[in-house]
C-alpha cells in the first residue's frame, strides 16, 4: 500500500508533523513549495489576505500522487482557512489523488480550513485531523495511530 504525505508548511510545524508521519508509515514525503514570498511582516499579512480571498498561487512540488493508494495533505491554517498553497495544490491534483487524508496545524482556531480541503477535492477524504500547535506531539502521535487502522484496514 503505497502512501504519500505532502504538506505545505511556512514555519516548520506542518513539516515536522508530515515527516513523523511518514517515518511512522514508511510513506513518501512531497514539500509543497510557494512560490509567493511569505516570510516576513509583508509575507505574514499578504498570506492571511490571500487565504481569506481564497487565493491561489504558484507552487512547486515533484512527486505524481497518481502513483500513491493514500494522500496524506496537510496545511498550516491561515485566517481559520486553507493555505493557498495547499488549495492550488488540490485544484491542479484532485483528479489524480484516489484516497485522500487531511490534516491541519494551527495555533487557536482550525476553522473552516478541514471543510475547505474537503470541497476542493470534491470528495470525502478517508480521515480529517486537527492538530493544535501547543500538543503537537499528543496530536502526532494520534495521527499517526489513526492513519495506521486506516491503512491497514480499509486499503
Ligand atoms: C497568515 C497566518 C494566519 C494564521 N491564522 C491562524 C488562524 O486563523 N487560526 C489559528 O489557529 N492559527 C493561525 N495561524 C497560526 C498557524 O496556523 C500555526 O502556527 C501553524 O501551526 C503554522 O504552521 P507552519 O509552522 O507549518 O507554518 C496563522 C498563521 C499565519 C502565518
Amino acid at each position: 500500500m503505497k502512501t504519500l504525505v505532502v504538506f505545505y508548511s511556512r514555519r516548520g510545524t506542518t513539516k515536522r508533523v508530515a515527516q513523523e508521519i511518514a517515518k511512522a508509515l514508511n510513506a513518501d514525503v512531497d514539500e509543497v513549495i510557494d512560490k509567493k514570498p511569505r516570510k516576513g511582516i509583508l509575507g505574514f499579512l499578504r498570506a492571511g489576505y490571500d487565504a481569506t480571498r481564497g487565493k491561489t498561487t504558484e507552487i512547486e512540488f515533484e512527486k505524481d500522487p497518481s502513483k500513491y493508494d493514500l494522500v496524506v495533505i496537510g496545511t498550516p491554517v491561515w485566517n481559520g482557512r486553507v493555505t493557498p498553497a495547499i488549495r492550488t495544490y488540490l485544484l491542479q491534483n484532485k483528479d489524480k489523488i484516489k484516497n485522500a487524508a487531511f490534516f491541519c496545524t494551527f495555533a487557536g482556531r482550525a476553522g473552516k480550513c478541514l471543510e475547505q480541503m474537503e470541497k476542493i477535492l470534491g470528495k470525502k477524504p478517508l480521515l480529517k485531523k486537527v492538530l493544535i500547535r501547543k500538543r503537537l506531539d499528543e496530536g502526532i502521535k494520534e495521527l499517526v495511530e489513526e492513519l495506521k487502522t486506516l491503512t491497514g484496514s480499509t486499503l
